[in-house]
């Protein structure tokens, strides 16, 4: 297990889950630092958690060994330059979770020499089941790609990507992917209730359905089009499903939608990054 101290600068909705997961996963909360801005959600993580808080980021730098910087991309440009000047006298791996920003902004704001990670998280994370693209600077050692990489596997899947523009199409695959699951189960679920179920029914099978179909497509060494086929028998309910979604335009509907992501990414890095 890891003993290296971790510091979140930001304690929002992916870190709480990066935190959860590595606590669950083994890593003692006393080797994990959070700061934040807002004073109630620091002490929620104190309370819940128990791991130290900080309200200044100057402490995390101090304290952790690993930084990883978990603010809106919006706010990361302040935060890299309020903590640049401590990270020039202290040799810390950064770890960036943002997305939409470069390695290239980032080494402008935290200084050419810094170690950067930069990677792709997702938030389930939060139940040890995330999925997290890696890229580093040319300034990481094998150590500290050790150390990034045993962090987020602690969470769940990891892949490297030598090639950063690849984390903009993975941040519409997989980082904003846990929402479309969840936009068709909450779909699913008023169909479901327009059908007559009651909530509590339709939630649990319809839950129970996404577990036991991704179940399957990790487990099996056959395609979704495969695994699709087998449900479907011919001529019975789920070809009339499959072909009212066919014909509505399903598949360019979630092309459209994942290039939409994508896109989003690469201007994000326009307007917010130095790029
Ligand atoms: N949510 C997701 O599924 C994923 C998110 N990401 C990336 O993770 C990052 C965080 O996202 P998410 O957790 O959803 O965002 P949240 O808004 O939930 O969390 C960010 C937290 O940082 C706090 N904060 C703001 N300014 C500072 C500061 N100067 N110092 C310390 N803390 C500060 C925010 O407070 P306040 O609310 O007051 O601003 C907030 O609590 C983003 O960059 C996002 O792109 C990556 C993969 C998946
Ligand atoms: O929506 C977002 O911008 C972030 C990045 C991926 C998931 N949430």
């Amino acid at each position: 297990m890891n003993t290296k101290t971790i510091g979140f600068i930001g304690g929002g909705n992916m870190a709480t889950s990066l935190m959860r997961g590595l606590i669950a996963s083994g890593h003692s909360p006393q080797q994990i630092w959070v700061s934040d801005t807002v004073p109630e959600t620091l002490q929620a993580h104190a309370d819940q958690l128990h791991v130290n808080i900080a309200a200044d980021n100057a402490n995390i730098v101090n304290e952790a060994d690993v930084v990883v910087l978990a603010v809106k991309p919006q706010t990361l440009r302040d935060v890299c330059l309020q903590i640049a000047p401590q990270l020039k006298q202290k040799n810390v791996l950064v770890v960036s979770i943002a997305a939409g920003i470069s390695q290239q902004s980032l080494a402008l704001w935290l200084g050419a020499n810094t170690a950067i990670v930069r990677c792709m998280p997702n938030t389930p994370a939060l139940v040890q089941t995330g999925a997290t693209a890696l890229h580093a600077n040319p300034q990481v050692n094998d150590e500290q790609k050790d150390l990034a990489e045993n962090i987020l596997r602690a969470v769940g899947l990891t892949l490297w990507f030598g090639d950063e523009a690849q984390l903009d199409a993975v941040t519409a695959v997989s980082g904003s992917g846990p929402a479309y699951f969840f936009l068709l189960m909450e779909a699913m679920e008023r169909a479901a209730l327009e059908l007559g179920l009651d909530e509590h029914s339709a939630r649990l099978l319809i839950q129970q359905t996404a577990l036991g179909a991704a179940k399957i497509a990790l487990e099996s060494a056959e395609s979704p089009a495969q695994l699709r086929a087998r449900v479907t028998s011919p001529g019975g309910t789920t070809q009339q499903a499959v072909e009212t979604f066919l014909q509505h335009g399903f598949v360019d509907l979630v092309a459209k939608a994942l290039h939409a992501a994508r896109d989003r990414s690469i201007e994000m890095s326009k307007q917010l990054g130095a790029d």
